[in-house]
């Protein structure tokens, strides 16, 4: 079976985070030109919302339950998320890559804010025939809150699980997880104890470096280990090549 790779574009890298929804187009250009160069890889690509998605989550508490006030939450994020996955998708086809969006809402559903259905078998078979899907963290049907987000970390756990992908990307505007300016080579529950990470300095509801690394570990429970670096890194990641940053892993 060919190798799935599992890589996320952050919402940093692909948006400007400090205004509306503000779609960094020539960064998508650079991606896919890098990404065009690597078509031989059975690539799954998920992004995260950057400006276009938390603003709309917090602006209407849609984490936190749903009534009769914020039910327009529901479409207005997955409304400014899914014009994020448009524009991606448009930059992929344009380089040539054979492109299709995936939308979480459509196909999950969670259980106070854990994902507990998502059928991943159609985004498999898409991988295999030489289809890139394009998912994204999404607003999704919660069975006990009503809704919730699920952070792009959190799908690129699931579908690496689901996939048995063993390589697993996270393209981020830092060179890796750091510590005093340094990037820490290496994460476990351990070392993270240790560490002062926090969240996103831009709005961020689903808690920036912090919540990343807490997703990666549960992958890395299960086997899984997951690589943090600067977005200028992917196609060294696509290599398999050093590219400075952070391997999420169990301890031994
Ligand atoms: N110790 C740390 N090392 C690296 N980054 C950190 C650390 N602590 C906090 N951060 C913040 O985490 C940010 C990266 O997390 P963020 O969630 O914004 O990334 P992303 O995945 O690109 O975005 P999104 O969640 O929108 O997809 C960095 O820009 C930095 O501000
Ligand atoms: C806010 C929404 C819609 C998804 C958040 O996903 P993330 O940017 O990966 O944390």
């Amino acid at each position: 079976m060919t190798e799935r790779v599992v890589l996320k574009l952050g919402g940093s890298v692909i948006t400007d985070k400090s205004g509306g929804c503000t779609i960094d187009h020539a960064r998508l250009r650079e991606i896919a030109e890098v990404l065009a160069a690597h078509r031989e890889i059975a690539l799954v690509l998920v992004h995260g919302a950057g400006s276009c998605g938390h603003p709309e989550a917090r602006r209407y508490r849609v984490d936190e339950g749903l009534g009769r006030d914020n039910l327009p939450g529901v479409y207005h994020t997955h409304a400014a998320v899914s014009r994020l996955n448009a524009a991606v998708v448009e930059a992929l086809r344009e380089a040539g890559i054979e492109a299709i969006g995936i939308h979480p809402l459509c196909l999950a559903l969670a259980e106070d804010g854990r994902l507990v259905s998502f059928e991943t078998r159609q985004i498999a078979g898409m991988a295999d025939h030489g289809i890139v899907p394009v998912l994204h963290g999404d607003v999704v049907m919660d069975t006990l809150r009503g809704s919730c987000i699920v952070s792009g970390d959190q799908v690129v756990a699931r579908l690496a699980f689901a996939l048995g992908s063993r390589r697993v990307g996270l393209a981020t505007d830092v060179a890796g997880v750091l510590r005093g300016g340094s990037v820490i080579p290496r994460i476990d529950r351990e070392i993270l104890e240790s560490l002062d990470v926090g969240g996103s300095a831009k709005t961020d509801v689903t808690g920036g470096m912090r919540g990343k690394i807490a997703e990666l570990l549960i992958l890395a429970d299960a086997g899984i280990d997951s690589e943090i670096f600067h977005v200028s890194q992917i196609g060294r990641f696509l290599d398999g090549t050093d590219h400075g940053g952070t391997v999420i892993t169990r301890k031994e």
